[in-house]
């Protein structure tokens, strides 16, 4: 579920930081179980009117590819109050309200989003979320405590943080210097800002090691989906066989509807599998002419494509061919590389490849070929 925000609600992404203290890669460039921190960030806004995105002059070629169409995007500044006056400007005149979030806070929930726009509806002039602060405070210095402080009435702020439009972008041309959020400026201009409920999953990715805790929190409340699929082919006249996309020169044929890649159509069954979603007859019914010599990679990307719609990231998939010939080792690579272009995911997230049944069975006895495959489907 997306928030649907109320007409006249807008929201600025903030994504011009260069996330040193995290090393590396900008953060939200870079992935977060299957995708990146930013696109994340994103997908929370999806049920606003507008979203202006802010990004690094360097990364508006990548932001165009990744995310141009659903919002705008502009480039900031040096700091974090300059990226959101350029959000702002992009605003003027579109808008009566506006939400700002940092792109570096993947997690945020409906909840707190709702929160804010909660508040701003009853008559707040500005909302933010925050968690009050529980740990004992003390003050410090050389790993050594020097005081100890009151933590009654303290705050760790979060974003998003709410506005009227015309009085945050005032207040922000008032005061054009790098405050730690738009909550202080607003403060600085007069403006009264409610308090709402934050979230610890709300956690502004800033060091290293929170990449680590993202995850943990997306992995508790990850779909994870596996889903099996077999096959057989049994061999008939012919010159070559297609295993897993690749044409290989053979003493005979495999025999089917389709171009009767067993390898692909296994793979293709275990994604319906994971999706619940039957088997290839059931999309593809070999009762329709239509799908007669037909290429299996018509199938294999229908499947992908469906488990994308549904909101899913491939976490692998493994083939295992079961024959005696033809041999599969020379061409696992090809296959491999065959079947991630088909899906649109990483070849090392792939697997092909092959084993005899020691000449026991259908197999051993060079009738047919079988094929099992299993696939990991995830989403966050
Ligand atoms: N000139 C800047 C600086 C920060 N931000 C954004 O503001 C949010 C919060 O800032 P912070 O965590 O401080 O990000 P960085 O400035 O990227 O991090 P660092 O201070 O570690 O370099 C991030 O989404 C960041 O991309 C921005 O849009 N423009
Ligand atoms: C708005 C903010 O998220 C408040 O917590 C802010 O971006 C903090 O940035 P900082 O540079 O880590 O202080």
């Amino acid at each position: 579920m997306t928030v649907r925000a109320p007409a006249g609600y807008a929201a600025i992404v903030t994504a011009a930081g260069r996330g040193t203290r995290a090393g590396g890669e900008p953060k939200q460039w870079r992935d977060l179980a299957g995708r990146s921190v930013l696109a994340r960030s994103l997908d929370a806004f999806a049920g606003f009117g507008r979203v202006v995105l802010v990004v690094h002059p360097d990364d508006m070629a990548r932001a165009l590819r990744d995310f141009a169409g659903g919002v705008t995007i502009v480039t900031g500044g040096d700091t974090r109050a300059a990226s959101v006056m350029a959000g702002l400007e992009a605003l003027q005149g579109q808008a009566t309200h506006v939400l700002i979030h940092d792109g570096a806070r993947p997690l945020v929930s409906d909840a707190v989003i709702r929160g804010v726009i909660d508040a701003l509806q009853v008559g707040a002039p500005a909302a933010a979320p925050a968690l009050p602060v529980t740990d004992a405070l003390w003050r410090g210095g050389d790993n050594t405590v020097t005081a100890t402080a009151p933590r009654d009435g303290l705050f760790r702020a979060q974003t998003p943080q709410g506005f009227a439009l015309d009085q945050i972008s005032k207040a922000h041309r008032l005061h054009p210097d790098n405050a730690a959020d738009d909550v202080e400026l607003a403060l600085k201009a007069g403006i009264p800002v409610a308090i709402t409920p934050g979230s610890e999953d709300n956690l502004k990715i800033t060091f290293p090691a929170d990449f680590a805790r993202a995850e943990r929190i997306l992995g508790a409340a990850m779909d994870i989906r596996l889903g099996n699929g077999y096959d057989v082919h049994a061999f008939g006249p012919g010159d070559h066989v297609w295993l897993c996309g690749v044409r290989i020169a053979h003493e005979a044929g495999l025999v089917g509807h389709s171009d009767a890649d067993v390898g692909m159509h296994a793979l293709t069954d275990a994604i319906y599998g994971a999706l619940a979603e039957g088997d290839i007859g059931r999309h593809f019914p070999p009762s329709d002419p239509q799908w007669k010599g037909a290429d299996s990679a018509i199938f294999l990307r229908h499947a992908a494509d469906l488990a994308r719609e549904r909101g899913f990231t491939f976490g692998n998939a493994d083939v295992t061919l079961i024959c005696e010939a033809p041999k599969i080792g020379p061409h696992a690579q090809a296959m491999q590389a065959r079947l991630a272009q088909i899906m649109h995911v990483d070849p090392a997230r792939i697997s092909v490849k092959a084993t005899t049944s020691e000449r026991l069975g259908f197999t051993g006895r060079r009738e047919g070929i079988a094929a099992i495959a299993t696939a990991a489907l995830m989403k966050a």
